[in-house]
Formats: structure tokens, sequence, C-alpha cells
């Protein structure tokens, strides 16, 4: 179970909150300055042609705002947002009778694309192509194909795993964006909006503290500020100063990188137990008692993205920077 504060992942004490920290338009959504820009135009363009906007992937770590910038997108539009997943469209049938209820321009969200089932999968090529439905009508021998036809909508998918969607999926979305780890200026501004939001009054140098401990992801740094607000409740006057937000953070075990004591006991057994020689994944899962999808799919990449950790074909190591972290001598040296 993936419980971990500085887990990327959706959990549980994040769903209610996470509604009401949502923005609602471009405006308001932070970063990501190339995609904003780029969807700001296609958007524009869709809506003065009174056409449906091309389908879009978005792609990238959890936590980054997909699901987020899909709903801006409908807002953006003025059009209805259905929303579902993957896994959660079982039948033909089932996307058929989704696609059937659309109406003209609206947006389909479907997340977690890359774990649509095959023959699912096969009902949407046409429906994103023609704007048809080919239904088989009848069985055995006489069975025909009919093709009905289908409001023009946007289908968005999402998901963290892109080099998962087959290639006819992929080629048929007309702007693919990927989303990238947000910098700390950026954090430390979505942390005083949502503070902002929740009533909670913040100083600058606390909201950059918690910015840097936040992996690049809107998600930890909100669910961070949470926390941290906690602390100011119960062991100050409410204002969350600097000193509440270190010391919150400190007990909470996130270091000034974001790094917990997972991140910490994986790094240190790389540079000692392994003595620095390339890794596994799987060897470092089970060091970890973490899933190999898990490590790879949510916390290597913000590993990479600050340096500490480099993909080679024999395996993963620990880079300089890593040992200087956690003060440890670099083998060899
Ligand atoms: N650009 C942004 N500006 C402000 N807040 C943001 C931004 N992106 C994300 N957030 C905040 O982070 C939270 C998580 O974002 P969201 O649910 O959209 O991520 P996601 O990429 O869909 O994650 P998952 O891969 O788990 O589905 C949102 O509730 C929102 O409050
Ligand atoms: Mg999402």
């Amino acid at each position: 179970m993936d419980d971990r504060i500085i887990s990327a992942n959706l959990m549980m004490e994040d769903q209610a909150v996470e509604l009401s920290l949502r923005p609602r338009y471009l405006a308001e959504y932070i970063g990501q300055t190339k995609v904003k820009d780029n969807l700001k135009i296609y958007i524009e363009a869709a809506k003065m042609r009174k056409e449906a906007l091309d389908h879009v992937l978005l792609y990238g770590p959890p936590g980054l705002g997909k699901t987020t910038l899909s709903n801006i997108i409908a807002n953006e539009l003025g059009v209805n947002l259905r929303t579902t997943s993957g896994p959660a469209i079982e039948r033909p049938g089932d996307l058929a009778a989704l696609l059937t209820n659309l109406q003209e321009g609206d947006v389909l969200f479907i997340d977690e694309i890359h774990r649509l089932h095959r023959t699912v999968e096969e009902v949407l090529y046409p429906a994103m192509e023609d704007f048809a439905l080919d239904i088989m009508i009848g069985k055995g021998p006489s069975a025909r194909s009919v093709r009905l036809d289908l409001p023009p909508f946007t289908l968005i998918g999402a998901t963290t795993r892109a080099g998962l969607l087959s290639a006819p999926l992929r080629d048929r979305f007309g702007v693919v964006s990927r989303l990238e780890f947000y910098n700390i200026d950026e954090l430390a501004f979505i942390v005083s909006r949502t503070s902002e939001i929740l009533n909670a009054s913040i100083v600058g140098e606390a909201a950059s503290e918690i910015a840097m401990r936040s992996r690049g992801t809107p998600r930890i740094a909100n669910r961070l500020l949470k926390r941290v607000r906690d602390f100011a409740q119960v062991r100050g006057d409410g204002v969350i100063t600097h000193d509440i937000a270190r010391s919150a953070l400190e007990l909470l075990q996130v270091d000034p990188k974001g790094l917990d004591s997972i991140d910490h006991k994986m790094l240190y057994a790389m540079m000692t137990t392994f003595a620095g020689r390339p890794v596994g994944l799987d060897t470092i899962a089970a060091t970890i008692g973490e899933e190999s999808q898990t490590i790879e799919d949510v916390y290597e990449p913000y590993l990479m993205q600050i340096g500490f950790l480099q993909r080679t074909p024999r395996g993963r190591i620990a880079t300089e920077n890593a040992y200087r972290h956690l003060g440890l001598p670099m083998p060899g040296r």
C-alpha cells in the first residue's frame, strides 16, 4: 500500500479537498507554460471555427495536473465533460453508450487510457477518426456491420505511461502534451494559492520551504501544506511561519529535497550494500518493499529529475549529488 506522505498518487485524504483546490480556467493554472500556450491557441481556433477541439493526450507522472487540465479545457471550450477511466470501461458496449450520449463538441475524458481493453480500444479508432461507431448486428454468417454517426467530440486521454499506449491509439491524438515537474517558484505560488482557499495564513519562506520538499508535484505540495497547517494550529497561533514549516516537515520526515525514509533506504542500499554498482529495478524494489512499477513511474522520475539517479543499460546508479546529499563518500574516490 502506497501511504508515503511524499507519494504523488491520489490518497483518500486528498480527495475531498482536491476538488475545491482545482483551478477552473487556464489563467489560474500555474506553470506548464508551453502546454498551456499551445492549448490556448488550439482552443481559441476550435471556438472560432465552431468545431470540436482535436483529441488531446496528456501524459506525465501522477499529481502534475492532468485531470485538472482536462476539466479546464472543457470549461474554456464551454462544453460538457464526461469522465471515465480505462479500467472502468469493461465492454465495447459501455464505450458505445458513453459516445452516443455525447453532445456536439463535448469532451470525453478517459483517465488511465493505457489500461483500456483491446476490444474497447478498437471501438475508439473510428470514433476518434471519423466520429463513427461500427456496430455488429446479428451473429454468424448473417452478421453485418452498421455505421452510426456520432456528434463531433474531443477525446482527452490521460496516462502516466505513454509508452504503454498502442501506436494506432497514440497516432489518433492531434495534440500530445507532456506535463513536466514544477519548479520551486511555481510550487510556492500553488502553496500560497491553496493557503488562501483554505483560509490559512502563511509566510513566503514557509511556502518556499514546502515547495522545495514537494518533489515538483502540486498534489504533494498541497498535502504537505495541509499537514503543516495542522502543526501551526496546534503548536502555534495558526500562522504558518518558516520555523513551523521546517520543524513540521522534519517531523514528517521529508528532507529538504523532498526525500523520505524510503528514498534514503533505497539510495543507502545502492551506495553501501551494492557498493555503487549498477542495480536492477527489481532488486531495488525488493530492497525497499515497493512494486517495481511504482518505483519506475512515480519515484524514479523525480530522483532522475534532481540528478540523484541514473539509468544505465546495466541498472540504476546513484550519482555524486546523491552521495553528497546523504553524506557518504563515493566509492573509488
Ligand atoms: N497547474 C496547477 N496549478 C494549481 N494547482 C494545480 C496545478 N496542477 C495540479 N494542481 C493541484 O494538484 C492536484 C492534483 O492534480 P490532478 O489531480 O489534476 O493530477 P493528475 O495529473 O490528474 O494526477 P493522477 O496522475 O494521479 O491522475 C489538483 O487538485 C490541483 O489542486
Ligand atoms: Mg488524474
